[in-house]
C-alpha cells in the first residue's frame, strides 16, 4: 500500500488549487438552511454537488423529502444519495456530510464577505462552511479525482448521504435513513463522517461521541403593538421584562444548569472514564487561543475537557423582537421570542429533558404574576451519541492518521451535535467513525469561520488514506 499512498500523497499536492477552486465555488453559494430566502440556494448547492460529483463519474440520486414538517410553504433541500464504484470484492464506506451552511452576514462583524473565499497570508482560508462542512464533503470528492488523476485503483465503494439541513435539526433525514436503511444503505460495513473539529491546531483526533440537542423557543406578548416606554413604562407588564427573568433562571453565570432534575439524568463519572482525560494532548492554551480570549470556566484541562465532552450545557442564543440595532430606541417590545438549547449526554433521554425543561420555564414564568402570555414550542431534537473506539472502523482510521500526520491520534467526543450520528448507527447497526479535518480555531458558527490551507490539503490526504487501511483492516 505504502508506494500507492505515496503517489496518491503527491497527486493531492500537486492538484491543491484545484481543490481550493472547487471548495471557493462551493463557498460562493450561501446555502443557509434556517433562512427561508436561502431555500433555493441550499437546493441549488445539492445540485452543484450532485454535478460535480457525476463529472467525476459517481452516480446520484437528489431525493425529495417534501415539505418542511410545521412550516409546509417550505420544501425541505433534497437529499444526496450517492455511489462511487460498485465492486462487489471491496467493502462499502457509507460517508455523510451536510452541504447546508450557518447564516452569515457582513455585518456580523466578518472581515470578509462571507461568501467569498478569501486566503490570508498565513494559508487561512476564510468563508462560512469552509470547514463546516462544504470543506471535509468535498474533501471525499478531492479523494476520487487525485486517484483517477494518479491512476490508483480505489480501495473502496463509497455510498454517500449528504444533506442540505443539518444545520437546522436535520429535518426529514431520519426518515430517510430508517426507509434506506435495508435498501440503499444496506451494503454499507461502516460509517464515516467528517464534520467536527480536532481539540487543538496540531493533532489530529478521532471522535467517538457527539452530544444531543434540544432546541427551544419562548414566546411571551402581551401589548397589542410596540410601546413607547414613557408612556407605557411602568404601567404595562413588559414581555422582554419577562422573558429575561425566565431565561436568566435557566443558567448561572458559571454554567450551571438550574433546571430540577436536570443533573440526576447524567450517567455518574466512573474512574475508568475520569482516566481517559488526562492523557489528551490539550492544554488551556489550546483553549484559550480557539476561544480568543481567557474567559473560560473552568481553569484546568480536564474539567474544561469533561464539560465540553461528557457533562450537558443550557446556551442562551437569541431574543427574536428584541430591539438589537445600533441606536437608543426607547420602545417596549409587544412580542419577544427566546432561544436556548440544552446539549444532552448519556443517559439523558429527549422527552425527560423536554419534560423538565418545560416545567421549569412554566413555573418560573407564573413565579413572576405577569398578566403576558407565554409559548414554549420544542424546535428540534437530536440524541447523543457515543460508539465503540475499538472497533477495527477506528484502528484503520488510527493507522492513516499516523500515515499522514505521524502521530496517533486523540480519542475524542465532541461538545457539538449531529443528529443522524446515532441514527446511522441504530438503523444500520454498523460502526460509525467521526473523522474530522478542520481545527479548533476554525471558528464554526461564528464570524470569520475559516479552514486552514494545511487542514483541507492534509485532512484530504487523510480522507483517502483512510479508505486504504478501511479496505484492508481486519475485523474484529
Ligand atoms: N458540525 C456539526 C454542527 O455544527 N452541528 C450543529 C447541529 C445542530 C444541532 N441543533 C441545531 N443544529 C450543532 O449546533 O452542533
Ligand atoms: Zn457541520
Ligand atoms: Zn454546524
Amino acid at each position: 500500500m505504502a508506494p500507492q499512498l505515496d503517489n496518491y500523497f503527491k497527486q493531492v499536492d500537486d492538484l491543491q488549487d484545484k481543490f481550493i477552486d472547487r471548495l471557493r465555488e462551493a463557498v460562493a453559494i450561501p446555502s443557509i438552511s434556517s433562512e427561508d430566502a436561502r431555500r433555493p440556494d441550499v437546493v441549488r448547492m445539492g445540485h452543484w454537488l450532485a454535478d460535480q460529483i457525476r463529472a467525476l463519474g459517481g452516480e446520484v440520486e437528489l431525493r425529495e423529502l417534501g415539505p418542511q414538517p410545521g412550516r409546509e410553504h417550505l420544501t425541505l433541500p433534497p437529499c444526496l444519495l450517492g455511489r462511487y464504484g460498485s465492486d462487489p470484492k471491496k467493502r462499502n464506506i457509507l460517508i455523510y456530510g451536510h452541504y447546508d451552511v450557518q447564516p452569515a452576514a457582513k455585518e456580523d462583524g466578518w472581515a470578509t464577505d462571507p461568501f467569498t473565499l478569501t486566503i490570508d497570508d498565513k494559508d487561512r482560508m476564510f468563508g462560512r462552511g469552509s470547514t463546516d462542512d462544504k470543506g471535509p464533503v468535498l474533501g471525499w470528492l478531492n479523494v476520487i479525482e487525485a486517484h483517477q488523476k494518479a491512476g490508483i485503483e480505489f480501495p473502496v465503494n463509497l455510498i454517500m448521504c449528504f444533506e442540505g439541513m443539518e444545520e437546522n435539526g436535520s429535518e426529514g433525514l431520519n426518515d430517510t435513513i430508517k426507509a434506506e436503511a435495508k435498501k440503499f444503505f444496506k451494503d454499507a460495513d461502516v460509517v464515516c463522517i467528517s464534520d467536527n473539529y480536532w481539540l487543538g491546531t496540531e493533532k489530529p483526533c478521532l471522535t467517538y461521541g457527539v452530544r444531543g440537542c434540544n432546541y427551544y423557543s419562548l414566546e411571551i406578548s402581551g401589548p397589542g403593538q410596540d410601546l413607547h416606554s414613557g408612556v407605557f413604562g411602568g404601567v404595562a407588564h413588559e414581555p422582554m421584562t419577562d422573558l429575561i427573568r425566565v431565561m436568566d433562571s435557566l443558567v448561572d453565570p458559571d454554567g450551571k444548569i438550574l433546571v430540577k432534575g436536570i443533573a440526576d439524568l447524567v450517567a455518574p463519572l466512573t474512574d475508568d472514564e475520569a482516566a481517559l482525560y488526562p492523557p489528551i494532548a490539550f492544554t488551556m492554551d489550546d483553549l484559550y487561543q480557539s476561544l480568543g480570549s481567557k474567559a473560560t470556566i473552568h481553569d484546568n484541562k480536564n474539567d474544561a475537557l469533561m464539560h465540553k465532552m461528557r457533562y450537558p450545557s443550557i446556551s442562551l442564543h437569541g431574543i427574536e423582537g428584541a430591539f438589537s440595532t445600533s441606536g437608543a430606541k426607547t420602545v417596549i417590545p409587544a412580542k419577544v421570542i427566546g432561544k436556548f438549547s440544552i446539549r444532552t449526554v448519556p443517559n439523558m433521554e429527549i422527552d425527560e429533558v423536554n419534560k423538565l425543561i418545560q416545567t421549569h420555564v412554566e413555573e418560573a414564568f407564573a413565579k413572576l404574576g405577569s398578566k403576558n402570555t407565554m409559548k414554549f414550542n420544542i424546535v428540534h431534537c437530536g440524541k447523543w451519541w457515543v460508539a465503540d473506539p475499538k472497533h477495527w472502523n477506528y484502528t484503520a482510521a488510527g493507522k492513516a492518521v499516523e500515515k499522514v500526520f505521524g502521530v496517533k491520534p486523540d480519542l475524542t467526543r465532541e461538545g457539538g451535535s449531529i443528529p443522524v450520528t446515532l441514527t446511522f448507527q441504530d438503523e444500520l447497526q454498523k460502526n460509525v467513525l467521526l473523522l474530522p479535518m478542520g481545527s479548533s480555531t476554525d471558528m464554526a458558527h461564528s464570524i470569520n469561520e475559516k479552514l486552514d490551507k494545511r487542514n483541507y490539503i492534509e485532512g484530504t490526504k487523510l480522507l483517502g488514506a483512510y479508505l486504504h487501511y478501511v479496505a484492508e483492516e481486519p475485523t474484529n
